[in-house]
């Protein structure tokens, strides 16, 4: 096999680079069959079109698929999005993004009109326009705790069903560990592999929600692995030109990479969240200890801020899985599980802080912030959601929600259904103006940059009493003391 790769590259890569100008010129079937090695993989060579860029079908639309196909998109590649939720591709389309996530709309907007990415609804156009078909469909927790395979089962059926050559199916779903084995002898059940090749790689993403681009295009590392070399180079190359490192390792491996960092990051977060606990008590700033200790690159400060606790599609979901995989091959991973035990009760913590202000039962509290984060509209496993049930538990009168992506009460992802009673005491202030008229306490969960600019002086004088919780150490609590609200954060320390 040529070893057209370029320099270093290994010989024999199953990509066939079309540098020339014009070589490959086919937009839709770029790619021929090389020699089906043994069993199942091997086979699947790439002609690369203009240079550097290949065809490649997303499958799933939502944060990361969108994300991720637009900067293949961006980085030269013809890209299909595929989502089985056809008023969503029918929305990207026109270039309206279904969710929010700072500059994807623009660059929606950009590569659309490039002809550089379009969206479908249909299995078979997305299966047989691209010999690069990347997976990164939701996998959420299951009722049990493990990780629901539902979605991902579909989209390789979808595969399978409408498969019309060689294929290299590349997982950026995080999925639990043995599942890129899995995926393949699903394939070798359903393909016959003789004919129509399929290869396996797993390059789980990092992309954090509300930075995603800048995640994207300035990766912290790119993890490839697989069980056949010459599709892993094929995977590495798909991102050439992004200023990255590459890890390329076997399935296992990466898999856990993903998890096991996600479950150090939560960890992280527990850990300065436990010392805050302590640090509460013995009037140590806990902002200014995570700055300290984070000047030690050892250690970091990223991941490193005391608050009310992690939430998100992420962090909860992930440490849930890898606990349960730990269970079923009987190791005791007891660090993570005291993370997870301190980021369930550190809302409990948090409101009882809260009630030795002011008892909370019959008062009126302003949430401020239902996403899970900032810049984001995502409310899976929020904080400020979990915080709002403990509240209406508690008996408080009023919940009053205000958050930049939400208008209305029935735009809000409760855990679990509200009974009556408590749907009935919650509000979404729409009118910032009024937000806080009457309100016993304003409690910060999410820290939206637009929060700083709140009408905080008006407010002081508009509710009951001006005292504010913030769960996020993220105001200026001098000078919201100025204006004569009492603020407490998260251990701010004595000297605060
Ligand atoms: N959100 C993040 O910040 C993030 C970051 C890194 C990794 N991940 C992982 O990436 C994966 C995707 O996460 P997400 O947040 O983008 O999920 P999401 O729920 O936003 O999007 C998933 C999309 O897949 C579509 N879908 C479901 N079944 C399909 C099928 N059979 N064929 C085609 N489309 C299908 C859904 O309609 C939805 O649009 C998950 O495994 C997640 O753990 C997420
Ligand atoms: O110092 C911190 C940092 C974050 N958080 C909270 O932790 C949660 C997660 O935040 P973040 O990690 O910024 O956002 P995610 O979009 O959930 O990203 C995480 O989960 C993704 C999905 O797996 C990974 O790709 C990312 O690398 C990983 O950071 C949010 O509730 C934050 O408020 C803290 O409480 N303190």
């Amino acid at each position: 096999m040529r070893g057209v790769y370029g320099e270093g590259r290994p010989e024999g890569a199953a990509v066939e680079a079309a540098d020339r100008e014009g070589a490959g010129r086919d937009l839709r079937f770029g790619y021929g069959v090389r020699g089906a090695g043994a069993g199942t993989t091997g086979g699947a060579a790439i002609v690369w079109r203009r240079r550097r860029s290949v065809n490649i079908t997303v499958i799933g639309s939502g944060y990361v698929g969108t994300t991720t196909a637009l900067v293949l998109a961006k980085l030269g590649h013809q890209v299909i999005g595929y989502d089985v939720d056809a008023s969503k591709v029918e929305r990207l389309n026109r270039g309206e993004l279904p969710f929010r996530e700072p500059g994807l709309e623009e660059l929606l907007h950009e590569l659309l009109q490039d002809g550089k990415i379009v969206f479908t609804a249909d299995g078979r156009t997305a299966v047989t326009s691209s010999q690069l078909l990347m997976i990164s469909v939701g996998t959420p927790s299951a009722a049990d705790g493990n990780a629901d395979l539902k979605y991902l089962t579909s989209a390789i059926d979808t595969i399978a069903e409408f498969i019309d050559g060689p294929k290299i199916v590349i997982t950026k779903s995080t999925v639990p560990i043995g599942t890129n084995r899995w995926i393949k002898e699903r394939f070798a059940e359903k393909v016959d592999l003789t004919k129509t090749p399929v290869d396996v790689v797993s390059n789980p993403e990092f992309l954090r929600e509300g930075s995603a681009l800048h995640d994207s295009f300035q990766p912290s590392r790119t993890i490839v692995g697989g069980d056949n070399p010459l599709a892993v180079e094929t995977v590495k190359r798909l991102y050439s030109g992004l200023p990255t490192t590459y890890y390329t390792c076997d399935f296992e491996t990466a898999e856990m990479i993903k998890y096991a960092s996600n479950g150090f990051l939560a960890a992280k977060i527990s850990f300065i969240n436990e010392i805050a606990r302590l640090a509460e008590e013995v009037g140590a700033d806990i902002g200014g200890v995570a700055r300290g200790m984070g000047m030690d690159p050892r250690i970091s400060s990223h991941h490193l801020s005391a608050g009310i606790g992690y939430g998100g599609s992420c962090f909860p979901k992930d440490v849930a899985e890898l606990l349960h995989l730990a269970n079923r091959k009987n190791v005791k991973l007891s660090m993570l599980a005291e993370a997870k035990r301190v980021n369930d009760t550190q809302i409990d913590w948090f409101v009882e802080r809260m009630q030795a202000v002011a008892p909370l039962k019959g008062q009126r509290v302003l949430v401020l912030g239902v996403a899970f984060k900032e810049d984001t509209d995502d409310q899976r496993e929020s904080p400020g959601i979990r915080l709002m049930e403990r509240l209406l538990k508690l008996g408080v009168r009023e919940v009053r929600a205000f958050d930049p992506t939400v208008r209305a009460v029935d735009e809000i992802r409760w855990t679990k259904p509200l009974g009556k009673g408590a749907a009935k005491r919650v509000k979404v202030a729409t009118d910032v103006e009024r937000a806080a008229d009457g309100v016993h306490a304003v409690v910060l969960t999410t820290p939206w940059k637009s929060f700083e600019t709140l009408p905080w002086k008006q407010w002081a004088t508009a509710a009951a009493t001006p005292v504010v919780f913030d769960g996020r150490n993220f105001l200026d609590d001098v000078a919201l003391r100025g204006l004569g609200w009492q603020y407490y954060g998260v251990a701010r320390g004595r000297g605060r």
